[in-house]
């Protein structure tokens, strides 16, 4: 048997690849001498780097490629079936004080999480290649932007940042002329040779049943142990751009949030910029692309997850999409519910648990309203409509560069971002949180934001359709003691002061008796940004007072064609307050989990929320 030498054998640099003489370079050698990969490769962002990504993909089983007379360019990547979605439960927050880290996070000291992880790093990627990605997280050299660089074994890890983020030698030169960077080290824990050099097979989708989504928020560093999945290996996302840039947001007094982002223009041509807080797979990426079904009114795409925002010269808040491309849930996206998702997806894209068709391209429930007969499923298995169990899997994903959607807004990679005008909260509830309410200021939109609550999705593990509470749609993703940050936006709305957007939620998901949704959705939500633009513009009494909010006046909402009876609209909107104070104890008990790091601007609320139901009730 022969020991294969365990340091790094090769090395490719290019001509492109600058030789980094900054930390990038110590750090990558101490990773490659605990990890041993058989070779490490620099990554340069280019178009060639991208074929070779793919062509080692193809190559290795790794990925499917479709059929180009319908699909360009574009690839299926099926995972292995027990690493499908974010792990929640093995995600950790190591801030050096448990405090810091707060209720709602895992928690493990860093010293000892980093113990335990450099033994599962070591040998890691025996066998396997060690890619450098240098990233921007925002456009290369913006003044909002940050720099990352992710060590990964997975060439699909790779591959899906440069679709995700700036990959390439733009970023490593900002490093090298000393901006600060975060890194982010990522292993799918497979090593292709064992402790007494024996090489195994590899697996279309390498990843070790032991998973670990550890951050550092302290020292600005991520760990990601056994998984191939998106949002625990693509790290310039959630790990970065939400878990660690949160913390960088709460030091240097801006927010990084869970929002799409959008710019309305108005029929006579007004713009407004709106983002908006979803939690995971509850609607973002569907408002962002939104097509109107009003004459005159037009939405255009800046981002669809994540948003950067910082209060500019001028006192407004302004924000940026620090992502480069969509990493977008497939299920429910089709031609007559998300058109530009459809068109963005045309070439170019790589699908992950979509069901493969018989000539070749991809399919999922609600892609097309025909059925095929027969389908490979996400797990490669013969499927036909009569098996009772859906083909793609409900967390399938198109991963695809934003530049590619139809409704992209000319100005996505502005430096400076854009003004917001409104902030959005939303969630999905099948029952007592109405279609649309104006918050009454600053405070009662951090109190709505706090107090979200949406039902489950497939987007983690665990249960889908159980009822929890997700804050600001930041449960999963705040680098920090929630009640702190709370408390952050309370000090970013004293900040903003008259400049503060306004702030509203939205639930387009509540059903009737029967289990139906009430509300059209999709392009018809268009009618609810309406209403939402008036009262920014404050041209009427458009609105009315009502105890969780203001609400839209009598026929303020235009719902004109869409064959809403009375009873339909009134459900929409109705506020039964015995349902209402019961959701008053939850969020009372909520608080109190986080002691008195809840800012007294929310027991306030609260006790508002309280007497405006006790008034309703008479
Ligand atoms: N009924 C209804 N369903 C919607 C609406 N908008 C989105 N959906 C469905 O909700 C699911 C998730 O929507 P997305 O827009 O992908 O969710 P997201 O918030 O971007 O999700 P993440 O990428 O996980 O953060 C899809 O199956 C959509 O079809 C709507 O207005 N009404
Ligand atoms: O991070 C992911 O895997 C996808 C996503 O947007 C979310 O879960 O909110
Ligand atoms: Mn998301």
């Amino acid at each position: 048997m022969t020991i294969l030498e365990a340091r790094p054998q090769t090395e490719r640099r290019t001509a492109e690849t600058p030789a980094s003489d900054s930390d990038v370079r110590a750090w990558v050698d101490q990773v490659a001498a605990l990890t041993q990969p058989e070779r490490v490769v620099w990554c340069d962002g280019s178009d060639r780097e991208r074929h070779e990504l793919t062509q080692v993909l193809l190559d290795e089983g790794k990925l499917i490629r479709l059929n180009g007379e319908y699909r360009p360019g574009s690839y299926l990547a099926r995972s292995d079936p027990d690493d499908v979605a974010r792990v929640e439960s093995r995600t950790f927050i190591c801030s050096t004080s448990r405090d810091d880290a707060g209720p709602t996070n895992n928690w493990v000291d860093p010293d000892e999480m980093k113990h335990e992880l450099t033994g599962r790093f070591a040998g890691s990627m025996r066998g396997r290649t060690l890619y450098v990605v240098p990233f921007s997280m925002g456009p290369v050299g913006g003044r909002l932007s940050k720099l990352g660089v992710q060590l990964t074994d997975s060439a699909y890890v790779a591959l899906s940042m440069h679709i995700m983020t700036r990959v390439g030698t733009g970023a490593l030169a900002l490093i090298d002329a000393g901006q600060s960077w975060v890194k982010a080290l990522h292993s799918v824990g497979s090593p292709l040779i064992d402790d007494d050099g024996a090489r195994h097979p590899d697996s279309e989708w390498p990843c070790n049943p032991d998973k670990y989504i550890a951050h550092f928020p302290d020292t600005r560093e991520i760990w990601s142990f056994g998984s191939g999945y998106g949002g625990n290996a693509l790290l310039g996302k959630k790990s970065f751009a939400l878990r660690i840039a949160s913390v960088i947001a709460r030091d240097e007094g801006w927010l990084a949030e869970h929002m799409l982002l959008i710019k309305l223009t108005s029929p006579v041509g007004r713009p407004f910029h709106l983002a908006a807080a979803f939690p995971s797979a509850c609607g973002k990426t569907n408002l962002a692309m939104l097509r109107s079904t009003l004459p005159g009114w037009r939405v255009e795409t800046l981002g669809d997850d994540i948003a950067w925002l910082r209060q500019g010269e001028d006192g407004r808040l302004w924000a940026i999409n620090p992502e480069a491309g969509f990493f977008g849930v497939a299920p429910g996206t089709g031609e007559s519910t998300n058109p530009n998702a459809i068109e963005t997806i045309w070439g170019n894209t790589i699908f992950t648990n979509a069901a493969l068709t018989d000539d070749g391209d991809v399919w999922w429930e609600g892609m097309t309203d025909t059925v095929p007969g027969h389908l490979l499923d996400w797990t490669g298995a013969d499927w036909h409509p009569g098996l009772g169990r859906p083909a793609a899997h409900p967390n399938a994903r198109f991963t695809v560069s934003a530049a590619q959607c139809p409704s992209i807004a000319g100005d996505w990679e502005a430096h400076d971002g854009v003004p917001i005008d409104a902030i959005i909260f939303g969630g999905r509830r099948a029952s007592n949180v109405p279609l649309v309410l104006e918050a009454r200021s600053w405070d009662h939109g951090v109190f709505l934001g706090a107090t979200i609550a949406s039902e489950q999705t497939a987007a983690a593990e665990g249960a889908v359709g159980a009822l929890r509470r997700d804050p600001f749609a930041m449960l999963p993703f705040c680098g920090y003691n929630m009640a702190d940050y709370w408390a952050h936006w309370v000090s970013v709305g004293e900040r903003l002061g008259a400049n503060a957007p306004k702030i509203f939620q939205v639930n387009w998901f509540r059903k009737g008796a029967d289990g139906r949704y009430l509300w059209p959705g999709f392009g018809d939500n268009i009618r609810v940004l309406e209403w939402i633009a008036s009262r920014l513009e404050g041209t009427e009494p458009a609105a009315v007072d009502g105890p969780l909010g203001r609400v839209p006046a009598d026929g303020a909402l235009d719902v004109s064609g869409l064959g809403l009876t009375d009873a339909d609209l009134d459900e929409l909107f109705a506020v039964d307050p015995a349902a209402w104070q019961a959701e008053a104890d939850l969020t009372e008990e909520f608080f109190a989990g986080f002691g008195d790091r809840v800012p007294t601007e929310l027991h306030a609320q609260l006790a508002e929320l309280r007497s405006r139901l006790a008034e309703k009730q008479g």
